[in-house]
Parts: structure tokens; C-alpha cells; sequence
């Protein structure tokens, strides 16, 4: 079988997980204050409209650079002032072009949430996200054995940090209800592929317990118009970076972005 890009980036971080092991300084590159924040979960709870976890992202492995020269702290507090209800760093260096800096520089600047996105494999990463700031680290199903997910969740939840369990069929979506998931995230993006597909959230949505759980659609979000078809799905959040990351007016992209929610929730 030909190596996916997933593969690659595994690959990857099982060299930098021993190399933070070997070398327990790479734990911490600067520590991130403690400061109260309020939980991706109960901000959702009280949203009228369709939340936005706003993403830092300077490159990526499908786009190449998205935009580079970006200062994340100025960036995350755009994001914020315009409804943000979490901030997403990516953190992984070589594919993303992300640091664990960006994350800890970011998370002292807001009060929101903030998630570690990374592709986590090993416990001692949560520990290095928590270290460094993070509220909220994203586990995903498709990189992990179910043993080693619910091992990685339950060790996430007694650092005190909130779990987005990503998902990107169905017998993945079963796997993090299985494993209690309160945030699931429906990636449209196949992280093997790269296709991008709205129906994916639709399609899996309609099989999620949206009264007890958020549903967070992730990739592909552009205009007013993709987040609708999120809302109409049953999303409470949307995850979205790529746009925000180019627009010349990400505040008020990030307005359009929160359209008003179709039902109550229960
Ligand atoms: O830039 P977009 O298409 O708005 O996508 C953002 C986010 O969903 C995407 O960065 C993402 C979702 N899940 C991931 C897992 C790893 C890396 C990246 C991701």
C-alpha cells in the first residue's frame, strides 16, 4: 500500500515523541501562565449562533504556505474580539510549520480556549500541551488503536483538559461515542486523500446524540454558506482556518461565520 500523508506525519511524530523522552528539556520550550478560562464546552452550551474555533495555521501539507509571515498573538486576538469561541494552533513544525511557541505566546494573549492541534500519539504530548497552555488537545481516531485513544483521552481529561475526538466515518464516529466524547469533531477533510466533502458532517451527524454531545465541523468552512450547511447538519461549532488565514477582513468573516442555530438544544 502506498504511504498516505497520515502515515508520513506519524512517521514523524513518533521521532519527535522519543526525542522529547531522550531529552525531557524539549518538554517545555516556555511555560504558558495559568490563567481561568472557560471551557470550550459550557461557552457552546450557551451559543444562540454557530461557534467558531478560529485556526492558526501557516502552512499545511494539501496548500503548501497559507501565509507564512502571520503573528500569531495579533492574529489570535482578531479571532477573539470577533466572537471566537476557541483558538486552534497548529503545533506540529515540519508539515505545518506551527510551534509549541505559537500555542504558549497564543494562549497568554486570549482568554478563550485554546487547542493544541497536533497529532497526538503519546501521553508526555498532552503533558507538553497542557505545559505549554492548552485548554482543549484534539485526538485523531483515524491515528490511533482504540486502546491507545481511550488511553491518551482519559489521561487528557486528568490533566483537566477537554478532548476533541476527530472522526471521519462511521465506525470511527462509534469509536469516540464509545469512548464518552462530549466535543466530536467530523473532519470533511480525508486527512488520507485530501478530498474535501460537506456531506461527511451531514451524513454522520444524523447518527450522533446532538443533545448530549457538540458536534464541531471541521474543514472546508469558507463563506456564511458552508457554515449554514453546518447548522443546518446540526453543528454547534465549525472549525475553520484556511480563509481566515487569507482574508484581508477575518473579523468580519468571522461574523458572517456565526449564523444563527436552528433548534434549541435540549
Ligand atoms: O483550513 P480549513 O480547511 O478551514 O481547515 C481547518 C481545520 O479543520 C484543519 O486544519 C484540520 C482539521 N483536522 C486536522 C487535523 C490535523 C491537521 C489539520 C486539521
Amino acid at each position: 500500500m502506498t504511504e498516505t500523508i497520515l502515515d508520513k506525519i506519524l512517521k514523524q511524530k513518533a521521532l519527535e515523541v522519543e526525542d522529547i523522552k531522550r531529552d525531557p528539556s524539549l518538554l517545555l520550550t516556555k511555560e504558558g501562565e495559568k490563567t481561568e478560562k472557560v471551557t470550550l464546552k459550557d461557552s457552546l452550551d450557551l451559543r444562540t449562533r454557530l461557534g467558531v474555533i478560529a485556526e492558526i495555521k501557516r502552512a499545511s501539507p494539501s496548500k503548501g504556505i497559507i501565509n507564512e509571515g502571520i503573528d500569531p498573538v495579533k492574529q489570535a486576538r482578531l479571532y477573539e474580539s470577533n466572537g471566537a469561541s476557541a483558538i486552534s494552533v497548529l503545533t506540529d513544525e515540519q508539515f505545518f510549520k506551527g510551534s509549541m511557541e505559537d500555542l504558549t505566546n497564543v494562549a497568554n494573549a486570549v482568554s478563550v480556549p485554546v487547542l493544541c492541534k497536533d497529532f497526538i500519539i503519546d501521553g508526555i504530548q498532552i503533558e507538553r500541551a497542557q505545559k505549554a497552555g492548552a485548554s482543549i488537545i484534539l485526538l485523531i481516531v483515524a491515528a490511533l488503536e482504540q486502546e491507545a485513544l481511550t488511553a491518551l483521552f482519559n489521561k487528557a481529561k486528568e490533566l483537566g483538559l477537554e478532548v476533541l475526538v476527530e472522526v471521519h466515518d462511521e465506525d470511527e464516529l462509534t469509536r469516540a461515542l464509545n469512548l464518552g466524547a462530549e466535543l466530536i469533531g467530523v473532519n470533511n477533510r480525508n486527512l488520507k486523500t485530501f478530498e474535501v466533502d460537506l456531506e461527511i458532517s451531514k451524513r454522520l451527524a444524523a447518527q450522533m446524540p446532538l443533545n448530549e454531545i457538540h458536534f464541531i465541523s471541521e474543514s472546508g468552512i469558507l463563506t456564511e454558506k458552508e457554515a449554514k450547511i453546518a447548522s443546518d447538519s446540526g453543528a454547534s461549532g465549525v472549525l475553520v482556518g484556511e480563509v481566515l488565514m487569507k482574508s484581508d477582513d477575518a473579523g468580519g468573516l468571522l461574523h458572517s461565520l456565526q449564523v444563527p442555530l436552528q433548534g434549541e438544544r435540549s
